[in-house]
C-alpha cells in the first residue's frame, strides 16, 4: 500500500476562490474586510509567514495592514498600536505575530485585543468559546487540519485521534476540535512515556511538536492518517515537518506534505476568519 499524499494547493485554492467571492460580496455592501498583522523584532521566518498572510489578504480581495515593530520597542507601544487598532473601523481582524521578545508580556498584549478583532482565536474568551462549543473565531491551525480532513473524506466521529503536542497554539485546540467532531482524542507531550505504543493504536495522528521528521513508520498503525503541521527549518536551508515523509508512505493511507498543506490552510482559516469578523460588523451597523 502506497499512502496517499494531501493535495494541499488543491484544498487552499477551491477555498479562497470561494472567500474572494464573499469579500467582493461584502464590498458590495461597502464594506472591506480588513487585517493588521503586527510583528515585533526581527526573526526572518516570521517574517515570511507575515508576507505571506498580507500576500494572502490581497490576492482575496482584502485590505491588509503590517506594523513591523523594532525588537526593542515597549510593551506599552504595541499595547497603545493594538489600542488604536481596535478603534479602526477599516481593520477586521488583527494578529500580533509570536514569538514576542522576551519582554513583552504575551498574555498581556492578547488580552489587549478586542475579542471580536482576535481572528487567532487566542484570547481567553474566544478560548473559553471554543472549550464550551460556543460560536466564535476557529484556531488557525487546528481548524485548517480540520478542514483537510474533511475534504479528502477522513471520517472523524468514533476514530482514535492521537495529538502530539500540546501548545495553546496548536495542540491543546487541535484536540478540543477533535473531540468536537467526536474522535476519541489522547494528547501526547515530551512526560508522555512509551509514546509509540500509543500513536501506533491512532486512526488519525496530527503531529505538532518541533522536531523535524521525528515521526517515522514505527509510531504508526497500517493504514493511519497521518497530517504534518510542523515546520522545521534544516541546516540546509529546506523545510521539513515532524513527520519523516518518506519513511511513512508505504505504511500511512493519508499523509500531508510539508511545505504545502497545513501552513497554507492555517492562513486560508485566518482569511475566512477575517472575512466572518467583517460580516459579523457589517450585520451591526446596517
Ligand atoms: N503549519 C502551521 O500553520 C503551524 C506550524 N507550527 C509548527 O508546529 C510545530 C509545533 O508548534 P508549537 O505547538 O507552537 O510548538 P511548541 O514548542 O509550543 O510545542 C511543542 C509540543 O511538543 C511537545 N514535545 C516536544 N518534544 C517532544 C517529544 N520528544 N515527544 C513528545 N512531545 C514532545 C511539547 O511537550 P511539552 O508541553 O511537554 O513541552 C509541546 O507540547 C512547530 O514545528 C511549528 O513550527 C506551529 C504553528 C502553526
Ligand atoms: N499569532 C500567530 N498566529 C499564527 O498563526 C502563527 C504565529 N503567531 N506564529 C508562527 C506560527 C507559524 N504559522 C505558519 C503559518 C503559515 C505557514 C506557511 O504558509 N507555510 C508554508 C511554507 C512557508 C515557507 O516557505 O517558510 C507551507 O507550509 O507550505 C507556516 C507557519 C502561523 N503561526
Amino acid at each position: 500500500m502506497s499512502a496517499q499524499i494531501i493535495n494541499g494547493k488543491e484544498i487552499v485554492s477551491s477555498y479562497r476562490a470561494d472567500i474572494k467571492q464573499q469579500v467582493e460580496q461584502l464590498k458590495q455592501q461597502g464594506v472591506q474586510p480588513g487585517l493588521a498583522v503586527v510583528i515585533v523584532g526581527d526573526d526572518p521566518a516570521s517574517h515570511v509567514y507575515v508576507r505571506n498572510k498580507a500576500k494572502a489578504c490581497e490576492e482575496a480581495g482584502m485590505h491588509s495592514e503590517v506594523y513591523k515593530l523594532p525588537e526593542q520597542t515597549p510593551e506599552a507601544d504595541v499595547l497603545d498600536l493594538i489600542s488604536k487598532l481596535n478603534g479602526d473601523q477599516a481593520i477586521h481582524g488583527i494578529l500580533v505575530q509570536s514569538p514576542l521578545p522576551g519582554h513583552i508580556s504575551e498574555e498581556r498584549v492578547v488580552e489587549a485585543i478586542a475579542v471580536e478583532k482576535d481572528v487567532d482565536c487566542f484570547h481567553p474568551v474566544n478560548v473559553g468559546n471554543l472549550m464550551i462549543g460556543k460560536e466564535g473565531p476557529a484556531p488557525c491551525t487546528p481548524a485548517g487540519v480540520i478542514e483537510i480532513l474533511k475534504k479528502v473524506g477522513v471520517e472523524i466521529a468514533g476514530k482514535h485521534a492521537v495529538v502530539i503536542g500540546r501548545s495553546n497554539i496548536v495542540g491543546k485546540p487541535m484536540a478540543i476540535l477533535l473531540l468536537r467532531e467526536n474522535a476519541t482524542v489522547t494528547v501526547c507531550h515530551s512526560r508522555t512515556k512509551n509514546m509509540e505504543e500509543i500513536t501506533r493504536q491512532a486512526d488519525i495522528l496530527i503531529a505538532a511538536v518541533g522536531k523535524a521528521k521525528m515521526i517515522n513508520r514505527s509510531h504508526i498503525k497500517p493504514g493511519a492518517v497521518v497530517v504534518d503541521v510542523g515546520i522545521n527549518r534544516l541546516d540546509t536551508g529546506k523545510l521539513a515537518g515532524d513527520v519523516d515523509f518518506d519513511d511513512v508512505l508505504e505504511t500511512a493511507s493519508y499523509v500531508t506534505p510539508v511545505p504545502g498543506c497545513v501552513g497554507p490552510m492555517t492562513i486560508t482559516i485566518l482569511l475566512r476568519n477575517t472575512l466572518e469578523a467583517a460580516q459579523c460588523a457589517a450585520s451591526a451597523t446596517s
